[in-house]
Parts: C-alpha cells; sequence; structure tokens
C-alpha cells in the first residue's frame, strides 16, 4: 500500500509539473527526461541518504532508440525502477519525466515493463506451487489457451457463465494485426494450447506480444532482458521486430541488455548503469570502451585464469541416467522421441536445442517429476501387434519407477536450479539464507530436522548417497559434515565470492538474512548453494545465470570449474549462450542436442 501511494505522488506529481510545463513547451519530442538529478529510494531523506544514483543527466529524444545497460540485473533495474515512478528523482524533471505524453496520459498506464530477469509465474508466492502441473492431465482452470489469454489484452473476454459454447471474434483489422504478430513471434502454432504448457522460451514471446497487444496502447515498452532464455534462431527476428515496432513507435521501446549481450545494430544510444552512475552515450561510445562502468564480461570457457578440475573420463565412471528409447508425448503430440543417452559420473554435458524441442521436459524425466518417467518400458504406447521396442529409463543403476520420488529428489541424488524451482520456491517472511540452503540436503521446500540441517539420510536413501555420506552416516558424524558443507558453499558463493555488500563482514550476516528480502541475483546464488550443498550425484542447472550479476556469474563459473563439483558428480547445463556454460571443448565438455524430438551428441 505504501509503495503504492508513492508511486501515485510521484506520478501525481509529474502530472501537475506537465500541466503547468505544457504552456511553455507544447511540442516536446524528448520522450524520456531527467536533467542533473540524484535518485533517491523513497522515505525519509535526510542529508545521508545515499542516493542509488548520482548526477544522472539523461535526454532520450524522438528518432533514437536506447539500450540500458548493466552488469548486473540489480542496477539496471533500479533504473528502470525509476521510470516506472518507484524512485524519487531529485530534483523532479520540470517538464516531467516523459514529455512527449500529452497532459491527459497517465504514465502508470502509458509505460508499461515486461521484465525477464525474472519470470512472474507463480510471483510473490509465499507457499510452494506444483510447477510440474504442466507435465500432466492440465486443470480444467489452468486451461486458458494462449489465444484467449491474448484476446483478452485486447478487451475480448469470455464469459465464464455463459451457457453455450462461445466463439471470441476481433475486428477485421485486429485480427490482421494479431495474425501478422503472432507469426513473427513464432506463435502461431501454440495459439490453441494452455498458456500453463508453453515452453520458457514460448513464455517469453507470449509476454512480449501481450504487452504490444495491449489496449488502450502503451506508448513506451521497457524491455529488460528479451534475449535471455531465447534461442539463437529467434533472436535475430525479436529484435527485427522490435524495431519495426519502434520506428513506427506502435510502442517506442526501450531495451535492457547484459553487458555481454550483442548491442543490436539499430541501438544508437546506450545508458551504462553501474558503481551508482549512468554513463549515456553514444552506440560506438559504448562499443570503444568509453562508458566502462567496471563491468567485466565472462572469461571464455577455456579460460586459465579458474582451472578446471575436470578430466575427460569418458565411459569410465558409474552411470547415473541411462535412457534407452524415452518418449514423452501429449495426446499424440510427440515432444520426445526415442532419446538414447546415458550420463554418467565425472561427465559434464550441454544440453541443447531451440526453445520448445523439449529440453525441461527432458530435465523433468530425470528429476522424476513428470509422470511419463514412469511408464518407460516396452511397447507402452503400441499395440500388442506392434515388434517390442526395448525402452526404458534408469537412475542410478535403478528403473525409476522403483525409486520413490522424494528419495530421488533428495539432494544427496539430484541437485537442481531451474527457472521452475526459481518460480516456486516459496518466499516466506522469516525465511533465511540459512533456511533455504539446508532444504537442499532433503531437496524439499521447508527447513526440516531438529538442528535445521534437514533429516539426514536414513533408511533407503542411504543405499543411493555418495560413498562420501555413506561414511558419515555410518560414522554417526553425518551432522557435522552437514554443517561443514553449508559453510563451505556459503564460504564459496556467498557475498564475499563476487564483491557484493556483506564482502567485509561474515558470512554469518548473510546466512541470517531474510530470503525474501534478497535482490533476485542474490536468490539465485542462494538457490544455486542449495543445489550443490548436498554434492549430488547429478546437478542439473537450467538457465541458472539470468538476472545474476556478473561478479556472481563469475565467482559461480569459477566455483563450478574448480571444487564446486567432484569427478563423482555428472552435471547436465542448459543454456542458449555457449559461453555461459563453465567447460569448454578443452575440458572435455560433451553437448547433448535436441532437434524436432529427437536426440543426439553432437
Ligand atoms: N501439456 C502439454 N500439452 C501439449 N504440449 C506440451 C505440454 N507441455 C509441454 N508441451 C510442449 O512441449 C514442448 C517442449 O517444451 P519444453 O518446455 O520441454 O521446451 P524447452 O526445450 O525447455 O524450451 P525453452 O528453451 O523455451 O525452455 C513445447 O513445444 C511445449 O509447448
Amino acid at each position: 500500500m505504501l509503495s503504492l501511494n508513492r508511486l501515485r505522488r510521484g506520478h501525481e506529481l509529474h502530472r501537475i509539473r506537465r500541466l503547468t510545463a505544457t504552456k511553455f513547451n507544447s511540442y516536446s519530442t524528448s520522450i524520456i527526461n531527467i536533467p542533473k538529478a540524484n535518485i533517491y529510494p523513497f522515505g525519509a531523506a535526510t542529508r545521508k541518504t545515499q542516493p542509488v544514483f548520482t548526477d544522472v543527466e539523461w535526454k532520450v529524444e524522438k528518432g533514437e532508440s536506447w539500450a540500458i545497460v548493466g552488469s548486473g540485473s540489480g542496477e539496471k533495474n533500479l533504473l528502470f525502477q525509476t521510470l516506472l515512478g518507484h524512485l524519487r528523482i531529485s530534483p523532479y524533471p520540470f517538464d516531467g519525466l516523459f514529455p512527449f505524453l500529452a497532459p491527459h496520459q497517465d504514465p502508470t498506464t502509458a509505460i508499461s515493463i515486461v521484465s525477464f530477469t525474472h519470470r512472474p509465474r507463480g510471483g510473490g508466492n509465499t507457499d510452494f506451487y506444483d510447477y510440474s502441473a504442466r507435465y500432466g492431465a492440465v486443470h480444467e482452470e489452468d486451461k486458458v489457451t494462449l489465444r484467449e489469454s491474448l484476446y483478452a489484452s485486447l478487451g475480448l473476454v469470455k464469459d465464464s457463465f455463459a451457457e453455450t459454447k462461445q466463439e471470441l471474434k476481433l475486428s477485421t483489422d485486429d485480427q490482421k494485426t494479431f495474425d501478422e504478430l503472432a507469426e513473427k513471434m513464432g506463435l502461431t502454432p501454440f495459439m490453441d494450447l494452455p498458456i500453463i504448457a508453453l515452453s520458457n522460451g514460448q513464455t517469453r514471446r507470449a509476454r512480449i506480444l501481450k504487452a504490444v497487444l495491449r489496449k488502450p496502447s502503451i506508448e513506451l515498452l521497457l524491455l529488460d532482458e528479451p534475449l535471455t532464455g531465447l534461442d539463437v534462431q529467434v533472436r535475430p527476428k525479436l529484435l527485427s521486430l522490435l524495431h519495426k515496432l519502434h520506428q513506427s513507435e506502435r510502442p517506442r521501446v526501450v531495451l535492457g541488455l547484459r553487458s555481454h549481450d550483442d548491442i543490436p545494430e539499430w541501438i544508437t544510444n546506450v545508458a551504462a548503469v553501474g558503481n551508482r552512475r549512468i554513463r549515456i552515450g553514444s552506440r560506438e561510445d559504448y562499443l570503444q570502451g568509453s562508458l566502462t562502468t567496471n563491468a567485466q564480461t565472462y572469461a571464455t570457457s577455456s579460460s586459465s585464469a579458474s582451472e578446471s578440475t575436470l578430466e575427460s573420463q569418458k565411459n569410465t565412471g558409474e552411470l547415473v541416467v541411462d535412457m534407452k528409447n524415452v518418449r514423452v508425448e501429449y495426446s499424440g503430440r510427440q515432444v520426445l522421441k526415442d532419446i538414447n543417452w546415458q550420463i554418467r559420473q565425472g561427465e559434464r554435458w550441454h544440453l541443447q536445442g531451440t526453445n520448445g524441442s523439449g529440453k525441461t521436459t527432458l530435465l523433468s524425466m530425470l528429476m522424476g517429476d513428470h509422470p511419463q518417467s514412469y511408464t518407460q518400458s516396452p511397447n507402452c504406447y503400441l499395440s500388442p501387434q506392434t515388434p517390442t521396442i526395448p525402452r526404458h529409463l534408469h537412475l542410478f543403476s535403478h528403473p525409476r519407477r522403483l525409486i520413490p520420488t522424494p528419495h530421488l529428489q533428495c539432494g544427496s541424488l539430484i541437485g537442481v536450479l531451474s527457472p521452475e524451482i526459481f518460480d516456486a520456491f516459496p518466499r516466506r517472511a522469516n525465511m533465511k539464507v540459512w533456511d533455504v540452503i539446508s532444504t537442499g540436503f532433503d531437496g524439499g521446500y521447508v527447513p526440516r530436522g531438529t538442528v535445521g540441517l534437514g533429516l539426514g539420510i536414513r533408511g533407503e536413501s542411504k543405499k543411493y548417497g555418495p560413498a562420501e555420506i555413506r561414511e558419515f552416516v555410518e560414522g554417526g558424524s553425518e551432522e557435522k559434515w552437514r554443517l561443514e558443507r553449508m559453510r563451505h558453499v556459503l564460504e564459496s558463493l556467498g557475498p564475499r565470492s563476487w564483491g557484493g555488500s556483506e564482502a567485509q563482514g561474515d558470512q554469518e550476516v548473510f546466512a541470517k538474512r531474510n530470503f525474501v528480502d534478497l535482490s533476485v541475483g542474490e536468490q539465485r546464488m542462494v538457490l544455486l548453494m542449495r543445489a550443490l550443498v548436498a554434492r549430488p550425484k547429478l546437478v542439473l542447472l537450467d538457465e541458472v545465470w539470468s538476472g545474476m550479476d556478473e561478479g556472481m556469474v563469475e565467482a559461480a563459473r569459477r566455483y563450478l570449474r574448480g571444487e564446486g563439483v567432484g569427478k563423482d558428480q555428472a552435471v547436465v547445463v542448459i543454456t542458449h549462450w555457449e559461453e555461459e556454460v563453465p567447460w569448454g571443448d578443452a575440458d572435455g565438455v560433451r553437448k547433448f542436442r535436441l532437434d524436432g524430438g529427437q536426440g543426439s551428441e553432437v
């Protein structure tokens, strides 16, 4: 409520200033205008209040195309928040922050943001929500199709009380625009799928399309990291569409990019954000390095700065995953067709494939989340007359169906961080960083055990756990081992490793912080610690870098290349950016590619 009041107050001020300003300046072509100001958080301002940004001087003129580039999502996000009226600009621009808006236009509806530094699904949740719902039979209430959701942006909504079947119809003009944009976004084939069934990349494109179609139309679209999670083929198409929309002002676009992203050719100006400063310049200035904010770029995968401890162990480690003709289909639509893949201890894999090729589905089979992970046996889908096809899914040398799912997901077997886990992890008040990391021992979402270090490896799961843990369990000192592991991940991946605000202090300070209060990047680092803390036999890392600051990415990559994962552990990384994989060809990383439902090593 408080922030809503602040927002209203900021925009009210904006409106009054603009009403007076337009008397003198009724033909302003400036889109954004911040003439020499500091930017503060709202709240009690004293002389000692530290500005979020100092000496900002920024003007965006009609005809220019801007990108905001940051070394991490944190400060870049703060600049977007400033544009949305969530931070205080002091002194406030006399002509208003958006001089191009007509006096009657409300900035809260004319300016809109679509941010991909985190996904909105389940945002603000305090309880765990079942992200695996999309893999099974879709519930009636989740059956809103992509088309229905997009039509709603255009003001067309189904009457849920209507007794007869209704057909939603757009005007001829709207239908033409709709079809054209959907085609360019590559979304036409998915229009009648439930939104819940869309892949990450398809969902991202749908969110952009929804913003563009919105009625009343928005004037300025802030798009933060639109390329993250999109495959290489789609990126140029999306950028070209955004360029066209920007040129025709339907709507104008400001892009948010990471500092290692390529700057699209049509971008004319850059605002580089970092170290509480916003440096403004042309695209050329930025490319020549004159706007540097101490942003680093990733070291190449085979960087010698952090030597990989990986040795090529092709076909020697114990089998962790054995897939034989694994298949996944929904109502006759085959997503995975007869996949054969073996993963052994000590191996590092990069799982590749375009948006919608089935990477997340394959991961859900490994995690045992997918109902079809139980049904991988000969002829499960075929008629009795069809010749038998050998088919199985073995995990940790056992048929998947013989391992109870809670045992499978206990941290000593599988450690995972994915966009689904990031979104689904509950943001409960008072849940500390320590509590979140320690849930990694049991693979759950609630801290357990008398000392908050989980319940321990007991019964059945003991026989699957790594030798190191078994020794401790048998020696009765498992709790001590867990405590050491907690300290180890906090030390190696905590703020000191990435030069964060707790850098000078003790890791204990960070461990006691509320998880919900952390930035997106910090939350991701904590969930990465959770995935690694129990030294699982199989580590699954799906798009883990998005939203992390560059220092965090470097720290995480360094740790993974070094002592973070051992020779007795297998790792599968999913990313559309080759340079984000911690290991390079020289380290012996292997690549498994999904294409048209089929998979093979490349
Ligand atoms: N319940 C369902 N019914 C029909 N199709 C589905 C269902 N669930 C998923 N799909 C389809 O399965 C395909 C694979 O989805 P998946 O999320 O595995 O792709 P992905 O390779 O991880 O993509 P991205 O790179 O975008 O994350 C998608 O085309 C998706 O629309």
